[in-house]
């Protein structure tokens, strides 16, 4: 099934090359540093000098072992974190130098889904209220106006439009995470960075997501970055894959290629996959 999405993606970016429309990255993020204070005085190079560029309607994979300043990179392309050094260009511009109406124009464009996306829900707002608040922090709807738009999205992501009417707890974590996805999707962005967003589903939730991902991104020419530890998924998701390593990119490769990656650490994390599914094909055996 993961193998039949990885074809649709593939399809997806050739017809872009086609169209001529992979020339000028969406996004580029030249030699970012981020450095955090230590306790003892010293300073954590969570970021080392990453470069790297995402074309549009591209899926971008970022891999590496947990600490390897992956969400510390989101974050700085979010504008969550200020880097150290280095820029971030949207579009060719210089996201840093935005000001004013701009600036809240590029926080538009890009949207973020996390994994645990029910702790970021106001347990006391309906479904309705969650997926239009993104729309009432930016002055573009009045409280009370949510209901159509809400269920238009809900139905974008394969929800019944009753769901509107829903908490958070009366909810299941793939149906949360639709809602997220819906969330997302209201302020019609150009990227979405997807922090390891279907780990903690079960595997047949995380590939009807995927399928709904992918269906998302050829209607509306979306770009996705996924964080994420499942190098399958990542497979399956992706055009390119960027393996990081304490800090650093250490290798940069096409999805597809991914099994012959060349570098030590890529090995070593392939070969995690491999004996994990061996471990598992002897437990069903
Ligand atoms: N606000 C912070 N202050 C100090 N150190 C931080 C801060 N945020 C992250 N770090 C450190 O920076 C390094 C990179 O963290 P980051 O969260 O980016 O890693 P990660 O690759 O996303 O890990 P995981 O896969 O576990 O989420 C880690 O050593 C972490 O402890």
């Amino acid at each position: 099934m993961l193998t039949q999405l990885n074809k649709e993606v593939v399809m997806t970016k050739d017809s872009l090359a086609s169209k001529g429309e992979v020339g000028t990255p969406i996004l580029e993020v030249k030699s970012l540093c981020k450095t955090f204070p230590l306790p003892n005085g010293g300073l954590l190079e969570a970021c080392k000098g990453v470069s790297w560029s995402l074309w549009r309607g591209e899926s971008l994979g970022i891999v590496g072992e947990s600490g390897c300043g992956k969400s510390t990179l989101m974050k700085m392309v979010m504008r969550m974190l200020e880097p150290t050094s280095g820029e971030i260009y949207l579009d060719g511009v210089r996201m840093e130098k935005r000001t004013g109406k701009e600036a809240r124009e590029q926080r538009r464009k890009i949207q973020m889904v996390f994994q645990d996306s029910s702790q970021a829900f106001d347990p006391r707002m309906t479904v309705a209220d969650i997926i239009c608040e993104p729309l009432y922090n930016f002055g573009l709807l009045k409280r009370g106006e949510a209901t159509n738009i809400a269920i238009r999205y809900l139905e974008m992501v394969g929800l019944d439009g009753s769901f509107a009417n829903r908490y958070p707890h009366e909810m299941s974590g793939g149906q949360r995470q639709r809602v997220a996805i819906a969330r997302a999707l209201v302020l019609e962005p150009d990227i979405i960075l997807f922090d390891e967003a279907t780990s903690a589903l079960d595997v047949s939730v995380q590939d009807s997501i995927a399928k709904l991902l992918v269906k998302l991104q050829k209607e509306k020419n979306l770009t996705y970055i996924f964080v994420a530890h499942d190098i399958a998924f990542i497979r399956s998701m992706c055009h390119r894959v960027l393996v990081m390593y304490y800090g650093e990119v250490v290798e940069e490769v096409a999805a597809k290629q991914l099994t012959k990656a060349k570098h030590p650490y890529t090995q070593k994390l392939l070969r995690a996959v491999f004996e994990v599914t061996r471990e598992r094909q002897r437990i069903v055996i």
